[in-house]
């Protein structure tokens, strides 16, 4: 599987992979959902003092997993993206150092418009992950990640299927996530040429 997305990340500067996260743990992460539901706090857009909810750019409610100290649930996650971090750094020297990493939840209608995961403040991210994690994504129910070009021309709309992982080089995909008709889960996360903890 890493082997995969090695030669994706080479050949494209993306990878999309199904079949990352089986059926048991995708009970057991939605048992967490349920669980910690109110932890969760709305994601913010900007930076410093400009932070700031913005429903008209970012939907989305998030709970942070420190990789360091990952709750039991998440310990498989955190363990593919060392080996990920690990083998990239073997095949790219990118030197990866570290990673951050959030859940999310979108409750149904919410989305995130086109934007870019680097910009000046955060030049140290690399890479750009996400783990679908809602267990049921039916045909019909939107929520799709489509990514663009540095031109702005749609390269793919990927369908968020449950259990899939996707990555791409932060630098060169904006990319955006439509509305969908169902709650939409994920782990979502960036690597760092730096130690962030
Ligand atoms: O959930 C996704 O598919 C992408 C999320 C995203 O772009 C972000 O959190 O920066
Ligand atoms: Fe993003």
């Amino acid at each position: 599987m890493i082997e995969q997305i090695i030669q994706e990340i080479e050949g494209k500067g993306w990878s999309h992979r199904t079949g990352v996260i089986g059926p048991t743990e995708l009970a057991e992460i939605k048992d967490f959902f349920d669980h910690r539901r109110s932890e969760f706090v709305p994601a913010k857009v900007g930076k410093g003092e400009n932070l700031q909810r913005a429903e008209n750019i970012r939907g989305d409610y998030t709970f942070w997993i420190d990789p360091h100290e990952p709750p039991a649930t998440f310990r498989h996650l955190v363990h593919f993206l060392t080996e990920l971090k690990e083998a990239l750094n073997g095949h790219f020297f990118l030197g990866l150092k570290d990673f951050e990493c959030h859940l999310a939840y979108y409750p149904p209608g919410t989305y995130y418009t086109k934007h870019s995961d680097r910009h000046g403040l955060e030049s140290s991210r690399v890479l750009s992950f996400i783990f679908y994690l809602h267990d049921e994504w039916n045909e019909n129910d939107g929520g799709e990640l489509v990514i663009y070009d540095k031109d702005d021309s749609i390269l793919e709309t990927v369908k968020p299927v449950p259990g899939s992982f996707i990555c791409f080089l932060s630098e060169k995909f904006p990319h955006e996530v439509k509305p969908a008709k169902r709650e939409r889960r994920s782990f979502t996360g960036w690597m760092h040429r730096k130690i962030l903890y």
